[in-house]
């Protein structure tokens, strides 16, 4: 009778110790989930997650069944933008806050690594000049980016589109210019972004910079948007491990992309943020060619001759130049500011902290 105790006992034993070692297994081996993804690759702060959410902030939660709530299934009146990577829409939250939707194609592949990228790179950063990420939802193919919503949409609408739009409507342009002291305000503001992630303790190229991409709240304070392109910098190289994107619009593209290098650099990022100077204060859209001399060149051939010839009243965007009250002294300054982060020669630009530094005195 005891040998039939002792064998029942041990078998039973055997029995639950092996299914406990099956059922460990079985849970470390899993997939692991979105959420915990992210929590382990990248260490973002306070993540809440809800089914296949999370927010980065705290006091916002969502869920796929809310935004379809708050954009009424996504319905075409919501839509305020598009791009490549998909639709964008304006919606308002239960709580009250105006946040943009960015829903990215299911059918796009870059949208996928775009879509992490920017989460992963957004998320972490918090600058009065980086666009807040509020959070993303996934729900099958459905993969959606919250966005902090900038009143005054894209700064290359305010530059170009809509005074072409007024122009063509013989309205009044002036309602729609943006002012000298604003221009400065928006130059400071993408120079202070660009600075500070340069300056994180593992550097990130944006790759990306171009008036497309920086957004004007109520205030017309700037904010750096669209990380899918960024690329954290190895300081011990100066240049990203991984290939960069080369996605950069051709006329924001420095010399070095041109002739084939394909590495993620700060430099690249000087590069088009000097060209974004020039054309903030020209008004110039710098894809397009300039007659000079009677010769089509390039925005900063144009401005390099110009500026040799002490042209730079003569360079400003035509119609802040009847505001009236522009120092001379100041915009020689800042056209020379640009002209530095244009350098064709890499080492020859300036640092964003430099550039930050000289840009200061320039009074808004
Ligand atoms: N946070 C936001 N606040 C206000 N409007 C926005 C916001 N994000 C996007 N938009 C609007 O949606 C448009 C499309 O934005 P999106 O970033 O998807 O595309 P893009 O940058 O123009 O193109 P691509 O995706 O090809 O780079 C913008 O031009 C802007 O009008």
């Amino acid at each position: 009778m005891d040998h039939v105790f002792l064998a029942t006992a041990y078998g039973l034993l055997f029995f639950l110790s092996l299914t406990g070692i099956i059922t460990f297994w079985v849970f470390r081996c899993r997939k692991p989930k979105i959420t915990q993804l992210v929590s382990t690759t990248t260490q973002l702060p306070s993540i809440t997650t809800v089914d296949q959410s999370a927010s980065f902030d705290p006091n916002l939660k969502f869920s796929m069944t809310k935004l379809r709530a708050a954009t009424k299934n996504f319905s075409p009146e919501f839509i305020i933008g598009g791009g490549s990577f998909g639709t964008v829409y304006k919606a308002q939250l239960s709580n009250g806050v105006t946040v943009a939707i960015k829903r990215l194609n299911p059918d796009a592949f870059k949208g996928f690594r775009e879509f992490w990228a920017e989460m992963v790179t957004l998320g972490m950063l918090h600058h009065p000049n980086i666009a807040k990420i509020f959070g993303y939802c996934f729900s099958g193919s459905d993969r959606l980016l919250i966005y902090e919503f900038f009143q005054n949409g894209s700064l290359d609408r305010w530059l170009h589109l809509e005074q072409e739009q007024e122009q063509e409507q013989e309205q009044d342009v002036d309602t729609l210019t943006l002012s000298w002291g604003t221009r400065i305000q928006i130059v400071k503001g993408v120079a202070s972004g660009l600075f500070f992630l340069h300056s994180l303790d593992k550097p990130i190229a944006h790759q990306d910079i171009e008036s497309r991409i920086v957004f004007l709240d109520s205030d017309f304070q700037a904010h750096i948007c669209d990380f899918g392109h960024a690329r954290r910098i190895d300081t011990s190289t100066s240049y990203a491990s991984t290939q960069s994107a080369g996605t950069l619009g051709y006329c924001y593209m420095p010399p070095e992309y041109k002739a084939g290098l394909t590495t993620a650099t700060l430099e690249a990022d000087v590069y088009s943020f000097g060209i974004l100077m020039f054309e903030i204060a020209t008004g110039k859209r710098p894809n397009l060619p300039t007659l000079l001399d009677g010769e089509e060149v390039g925005i900063v051939e144009w401005a390099r001759k110009m500026l040799a010839q002490d042209k730079h009243m003569q360079m400003v965007d035509a119609s802040i130049l009847t505001e009236g009250g522009l120092i001379e002294a100041h915009v020689k300054e800042y056209f020379e500011i640009a002209e530095m982060c244009t350098s064709e020669i890499k080492r020859e630009r300036p640092t964003m902290a430099k550039v930050f530094r000289l840009l200061n005195p320039i009074p808004m």
